[in-house]
């Protein structure tokens, strides 16, 4: 059993993705392993838990292919082959692992087989309550069978009845996302139509799965009705990731004063994000950027900056939409000033172990004032943390909220028993060393005139290295070429300000090289057309279009590090790099090089233009290298390129 050890950092800046979203990973899984066609999943979480549900499909008969994999852990991206509702016997007993998500979703669909499975887990899964969802599916006519040690726990064995489950309405006496799913899951297969009411909002997680792969359900209020007998028609998706993995990471950050973190493409759904609710109700600084709803969930961009918490009350209602973040927000309690009440959660009683006791403990451990409750814990917060040795419980979030706990505790704080942690969130400790040891990415700036071989330093530069290319040439090129799509006069600058404007300029990366795309089009060679060159400098002299391409290409940093290739990155772009390099050649190669390339470019005319210009004009840099190519080979350049960087610090 693995241990993970952390010590204090005192700052934290980074750029990280989490995994896909556990919860509709499973849903992904089972939902395209019953509807009829094929569907590609993209992003699905690698974790145990969700390679248990795929694997419990795929002994019901639903093939699939890996399409990628994390290595170490599991696949990241998938085509499954759907049944058709049509399910096949398993030959073995299916095996959850830790995860009573897929427990609960696959006892939904085996109860209304007409043969007989067998469900089980690990030992902590066999200790978890299945009575909740044996209630309502036997209501419905299922045969099913808790053979556990435990009373009304796992092993189950389920189904086996010729006859079809028959309809009901099912009041739920708790707010649970499972118990609700397993009911309509298995009110698929029944006759008529299946409802059930919450007595809260739960995550909708299932409701929006339905959607997506078009099976009808009406939703009103609390109340969710579903027709037996619909198919589920194939449909790709892409899954978020995971908020309640990210979590960790805003309440790191947000704790933390000086702290900047970007959490990129963090699933949004409303009866998910309660987390950021609450933390920016304890005054964390989370700026949330909305990018889509894809596969009919919401999903964005989170940005903390650190500062300091205070204590808040946990709102009953909220309960179950944050249940999972509660033991790392009760470590944001004991971070904060003043203090945090967290009630009516008893159900931290019987998740991965049992949250109130474990949560209480550990934090006593590390000298936090905790007082606790049948249903829950008051933290007073303020109180430095000391460095404990913990246990995790075998539950992963209570391994990952005390190591976010030990980045604040003075000393190291050891945590065993660590190996949970990829039921739900594998890489997490890749993630941890990040933001422990941020690496900041840096930029080589290589500047000089038109056919110089800048592009070409810059791409062998930038495979050698393992970098990003960015050629911001193309980026100029491309307004140009976009002004003469809209019919504008190069010397109008007016009408090519405004044009900016009008278009949807995006840039990004694709092969780890620059990609520019212009109301969605890439240009391509058109880019490099003389009605492009012939204008280019005119329309790169305009002081609006540099300040939005200057802007746009320096976030290209936050994507990694990178060589990036133009007139003036040492001098503007990147002033601050020590990585500056300044390709020439006589005007008698450059001219030569290009018509070799079958191009009748007026290089000189260009390079008059672009040194003369009053923003930013084409200047050797201050601290940059100047190498003469005139006489040199491509390698020798390249050669000299990698001393000179070597000699700066590479
Ligand atoms: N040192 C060199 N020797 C010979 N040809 C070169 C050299 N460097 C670049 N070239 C060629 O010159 C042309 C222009 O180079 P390129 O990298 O596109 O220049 P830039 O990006 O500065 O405009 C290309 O065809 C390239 O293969
Ligand atoms: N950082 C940059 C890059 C290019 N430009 C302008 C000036 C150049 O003449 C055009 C085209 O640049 P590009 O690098 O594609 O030109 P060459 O490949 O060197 O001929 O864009 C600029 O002003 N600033």
């Amino acid at each position: 059993m693995s241990s993970i050890k952390v010590t204090p950092i005192k700052s934290l800046n980074a750029v990280i993705e989490v995994p896909g979203d556990k919860s509709i990973s499973h849903r992904a899984a089972i939902m395209a392993g019953l509807a009829d066609g094929v569907t590609q999943i993209d992003n699905y979480l690698p974790s145990e838990d969700c390679l248990c549900t795929l694997e419990a499909m795929a002994s019901l008969g639903v093939q699939y292919e890996v399409l990628e994999r994390l290595e170490g852990y599991g696949p990241t991206s998938l085509r499954i082959y759907g049944q058709a509702m049509q399910l096949n016997a398993p030959d073995v007993e299916i095996d959850c692992g830790n995860s009573g998500t897929g427990m609960r979703l696959l006892a939904g669909v085996l109860a209304a087989q007409p043969f007989q499975s067998t469900l089980t887990g690990d030992e902590s899964l066999q200790s978890r309550p299945m009575g909740r969802i044996m209630t309502p599916l036997s209501m419905m006519g299922a045969r099913i069978e808790a053979a556990g040690e435990k009373e009304g726990c796992a092993p189950m064995i389920l189904g086996g009845s010729a006859e079809r489950l028959q309809a009901i309405h099912y009041d739920m006496p708790m707010a649970s996302a499972q118990v609700k799913s397993a009911v309509l899951l298995a009110g698929l297969f029944a006759e008529y139509e299946t409802s059930v009411r919450q007595p809260a909002e739960t995550r909708d997680h299932t409701e929006r799965i339905f959607d997506h792969f078009q099976i009808d359900s009406t939703i009103d209020g609390h109340r969710i009705a579903v027709h037996g007998g619909q198919i589920p028609m194939a449909n790709d998706l892409y899954i978020p990731g995971d908020i309640s993995s990210a979590a960790f990471w805003l309440v790191a950050a947000a704790a933390m004063p000086g702290a900047e973190l970007k959490i990129k493409k963090v699933g949004l759904n409303p009866t998910r994000k309660a987390v950021v609710d609450v933390l920016i109700r304890m005054g964390a600084d989370i700026r949330v950027d909305m990018i889509s709803e894809d596969s009919g969930e919401p999903y964005g961009d989170l940005t903390v900056i650190g500062g300091t918490l205070q204590g808040t009350e946990i709102l009953p209602e909220e309960v179950p939409n944050l249940i999972d973040e509660i033991p790392v927000l009760a470590v944001a309690g004991a971070l904060a000033e003043g203090r945090m009440v967290i009630r009516n959660a008893s159900e931290l009683r019987v998740k991965e172990s049992d949250r109130i006791s474990t949560v209480v403990t550990n934090l006593r451990a590390m000298g936090a004032e905790v007082e606790e409750f049948d249903d829950g814990m008051e933290i007073t917060g303020g109180r430095p943390l000391h460095a404990a040795e913990l246990e995790s419980y075998d539950d992963h979030r209570i391994a990952m909220s005390f190591i976010i706990a030990g980045l604040f505790a003075e000393g190291e704080t050891v945590v065993h028993n660590t190996d949970f942690i990829n039921t739900s969130y594998p890489g997490f400790q890749h993630d941890l060393e990040k933001v422990m040891n941020p690496k900041p990415h840096f930029a080589i700036a290589i500047d000089g005139p038109a056919a110089s071989g800048k592009s070409t330093v810059a791409r062998r530069l930038a495979e050698k290295l393992g970098l990003i290319m960015i050629n911001t040439g193309a980026m100029y090129r491309a307004i140009a070429w976009a002004s003469i799509q809209h019919g504008i006069d190069a010397s109008d600058t007016e009408g090519v300000i405004a044009m900016l404007d009008r278009i949807d300029l995006r840039c990004g990366v694709r092969d780890r090289g620059s990609i520019i795309l212009v109301d969605g089009v890439d240009a391509g060679d058109a880019l490099r057309e003389d009605a492009v060159n012939s204008r280019v400098s005119a329309i790169a002299a305009i002081p609006e279009v540099r300040r939005l391409l200057v802007e746009k290409q320096r976030d290209y940093l936050e994507l990694g590090s990178l060589v990036m290739e133009g007139r003036d990155i040492g001098s503007v772009v990147f002033p601050d790099t020590p990585y500056k390099l300044y390709v020439d050649a006589s005007e008698e190669v450059r001219l030569a090089r290009r018509s070799a390339e079958g191009l009748a470019d007026v290089v000189s005319q260009r390079d008059k233009e672009d040194s003369s210009r009053k923003t930013s004009p084409l200047v050797v840099a201050e601290g940059a290298t100047v190498i003469d190519s005139s006489e040199m080979t491509i390698e020798e350049v390249v050669d000299e390129a990698m001393s000179i960087l070597k000699s700066k610090g590479l």
